[in-house]
């Protein structure tokens, strides 16, 4: 009965019926239980997104799984509970036989990730963060269920109270969107907090810098110090970025920004001052 079900269609409590177990909080299982945001998730990709292998991060009882396989012809899934992926292969023993669905049961931190065209995923919320980060130097389309407030800083702006580190390491990669915010009633167990759907969508951000990693590293460090003035906050962070003279960089930066604060400098300006900091911050800067 469960295998002729056609995807799209299966119900997301009898779903966690026939998967024989309840989510657990404690191992982020925060199950969609409305099947109106479900129905609405996939619609989410852009027209334009491939779809012909959409990856899917930790897939509980199938509800996303079922509506992913309805539009996609392949859809990979990643879950770390041996129970729920036990489950998925039982569920969704057709798609499986059928080469449209590849279940991997482990942890979507370390397992080696498929070459997906697209990722749609309700994440496991403590390791959101590092999943993201994983995926988003793939350049692919991601739709993504966050915690609400970590999405508001995910996508907050330049001068608005919640961009920080967060939303210029993820723009870095992707213009990011809150497309649906959505409340806690829509999952059993409820968690806490309101959730949100964000779509992440790949390009080059509009500033070019030499070194990512440094630049990241520096607008992370940058950051702690956000109350401070980007002069004092290169100073007080050397340890974090790994500049060996900071003075050096200070002495080099544009005076208008030393006085300005982290929050209110947009990405391309952290971009230039990185570029200043690795002409001037290093030992061997001026060596070539
Ligand atoms: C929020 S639930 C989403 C389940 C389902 N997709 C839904 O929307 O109802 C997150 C799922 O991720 C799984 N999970 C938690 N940590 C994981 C990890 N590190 N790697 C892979 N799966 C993980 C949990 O077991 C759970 O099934």
């Amino acid at each position: 009965m469960t295998r002729s079900e056609s995807p799209g269609s299966r119900d997301p409590d009898a779903l966690i019926r026939r998967a024989g177990d309840r989510g657990n909080p404690d191992f982020d299982q925060h199950f969609l239980v409305d099947d109106r945001v479900v129905d609405r998730i996939p619609g989410y990709l852009p027209d334009t997104a491939d779809r012909s292998h959409i990856l899917e991060i930790g897939g509980g009882p199938g509800v996303l799984t079922d509506r992913l396989l309805a539009v996609a012809d392949h859809v990979t899934v990643i879950e770390r509970d041996p129970t729920f992926a036990a489950h998925l292969r039982e569920e969704f023993a057709d798609a499986i036989d059928a080469d449209r669905l590849t279940v991997i049961e482990g942890d979507a931190l370390e397992v080696d990730l498929p070459d997906a065209t697209a990722c749609v995923s309700n994440l496991p919320y403590s390791a959101s963060s590092e999943i993201a980060f994983r995926l988003l130097p793939l350049d692919i389309p991601l739709v993504l269920m966050f915690q609400q407030e970590f999405a508001e800083r995910m996508v907050a702006a330049v001068g608005e109270d919640d961009y920080g580190r967060l939303s210029v390491s993820a723009q870095h990669y992707a213009d990011c969107e809150i497309v649906e915010s959505v409340p806690n009633t829509a999952f059993d167990p409820q968690p806490a907090v309101q959730s949100a759907l964000v779509r992440l969508m790949p390009r080059k951000p509009e500033y070019t810098v030499a070194d990512e990693e440094f630049f990241l590293r520096f607008v992370k460090a940058i950051f702690t110090q956000r109350r401070k003035t980007i002069r004092n906050a290169i100073r007080n962070t050397a340890h974090i970025s790994g500049l060996d003279d900071a003075d050096a960089v200070v002495d080099a930066a544009d005076e208008d920004l030393l006085g300005r604060r982290a929050g209110n400098v947009a990405p391309a300006e952290f971009a230039a001052l990185a570029q200043t900091a690795v002409e001037h911050g290093f030992d061997d800067s001026d060596d070539g």
